[in-house]
């Protein structure tokens, strides 16, 4: 073995104790810990912390440009770093809409302005149509050019399913894949509570899961008819798992994403006309919920992705019907997902796929295995370190999130990416 840079020891890899020998910015060696020394390489001592792939997200919204006052670049990736995640796709919903060069360009200049020694890897998401208005397509040979991995119309779904399947066509032949947000928009579109027991006593229009589940099903025949991939984003309910799942047993080139919030809490969490928890898709009920967790665990659903929808404190602060979707998740979602594993409802394998390997494959990102020449992009976390969820310890600038109290189990202690140290 040449010399390592520096060494990671005793960190725990699959619950052995492990050493981590790290040099330009790759994996030299991963081999259980045998006290042995490693030369004059400096040395972190990792005993008691977990090892894990640097996280993945490949769906966040960073605001930036445009909504400043909601999050911005440098913030959104600092939450990202401190939550555990190396690499984010920030979505186009900005103003001005990422749908041209120049903006991704700016995008990716900001991100390294914010972390001129390397931080979190920035990934942006093009826009499917020209100003996400669902009329015309974006231009996506250029958004490619300037470093898109996907297209996306995320935050205002498409009706036109012609124009739909033009873009699924078109940015199949610059290798991007359309990431759809799947909603009937003619459905309730967004009102932020699921159709049911709650909506009705709280007075409030429903979004059904039928919603969901009528554009899931147009876009799985799609694909299908096709041959070309789609990427459906933040699942959450059984009608869109059942399809997704048989489409995947037909061979249909189709991946999807659901979000910690998805998995951890219901409908009941809107009581009392909380807006922290008004988020596009809604939160459902308990038999989704066991849905999501266990289309997670059989890979139905490939991978976890937070939906980091952040909103300033009076845009939330309004009755309900007036108050913006969306869920802060950057600073919790590691926390959460491991706070699963304690409880087994996720394996520690599950979580590594879904939070790294299943995302980097299917928008094909760097993702760290642990195998020689891997980046070095890694997450070290304490599941010691527990701490409560509030407006201090997030660093995000949206605190938008019904977890606001919650103790999370532990937190992330180091993260590197490229093999320096961000955390
Ligand atoms: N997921 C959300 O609740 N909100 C998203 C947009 C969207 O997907 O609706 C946002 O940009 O705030
Ligand atoms: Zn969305």
């Amino acid at each position: 073995m040449s010399s390592p840079d520096f060494v990671i020891k005793n960190a725990l890899w699959r619950g052995e104790a492990h050493d981590l020998c790290v040099a330009d910015g790759k994996v030299l060696e991963l081999r259980p810990a045998s006290g042995e020394g490693y030369g004059d390489a400096p040395v972190v001592d990792a005993s008691g912390l977990v090892l894990l792939p640097a996280l993945i997200d490949v769906h966040t919204h960073l605001r930036e440009p445009g909504f400043e006052w909601k999050e911005d670049i440098a913030t959104g990736l600092s939450a990202a770093a401190h939550g555990g995640f190396g690499s984010v796709m920030c979505m186009a919903n900005t103003d001005p809409v990422n749908d041209n060069a120049a903006v991704t360009e700016r995008m990716l200049d900001r991100a390294r302005e914010a972390f001129p020694g390397g931080g979190p890897r920035l990934f942006p998401v093009g826009a499917l149509s020209v100003g996400l208005a669902g009329h015309e397509l974006a231009p996506m040979g250029e958004l490619a050019a300037a470093g898109c991995r996907a297209v996306s119309n995320d935050g205002m779904p498409v009706a036109n399913s012609e124009l739909f399947r033009h873009a699924v066509e078109y940015a199949a032949d610059f290798g991007l894949t359309v990431i759809d947000h799947c909603e009937d928009p003619h459905m309730a579109l967004g009102v932020g509570v699921n159709e049911g027991a709650i909506s009705s006593r709280l007075g409030l229009k429903g979004q059904p899961t039928v919603a969901e589940s009528l554009q899931v099903a147009r876009d799985v025949l799609l694909a299908e008819y096709l041959g070309l991939p789609i990427h459906i984003a933040h699942v959450s309910c059984r009608e869109s798992v059942e399809l997704i799942a048989r489409a995947k047993e037909r061979g249909v080139r189709v991946t999807a994403e659901t979000c910690p919030h998805y998995l951890l809490l219901t409908e009941d969490a809107v009581e009392g006309y909380d807006t922290a928890a008004k988020v596009n898709p809604p939160l459902r009920t308990m038999d989704h919920v066991q849905v999501m967790r266990e289309a997670l665990r059989t890979g139905v659903i490939d991978m976890l992705a937070t939906d980091h929808a952040p909103h300033a404190a009076h845009e939330k602060e309004v009755p309900f019907t007036q108050a913006p979707n969306g869920i802060s998740g950057l600073d919790t979602a590691l926390c959460v997902t491991m706070g699963l594993v304690d409880e087994g409802v996720l394996s520690l394998d599950d979580l590594v796929r879904a939070w790294a390997t299943a995302p980097a494959k299917a928008f094909g990102l760097p993702v760290c295995a642990f195998a020689p020449g891997d980046p070095a992009d890694f997450t070290l976390y304490d599941p010691s370190a527990s701490w409560v969820v509030s407006p201090q310890t997030m660093h995000s600038k949206g605190r938008n999130t019904p977890l606001l109290g919650r103790t999370m189990p532990g937190r992330t202690a180091f993260l590197y990416v490229n093999g320096k140290r961000v955390v």
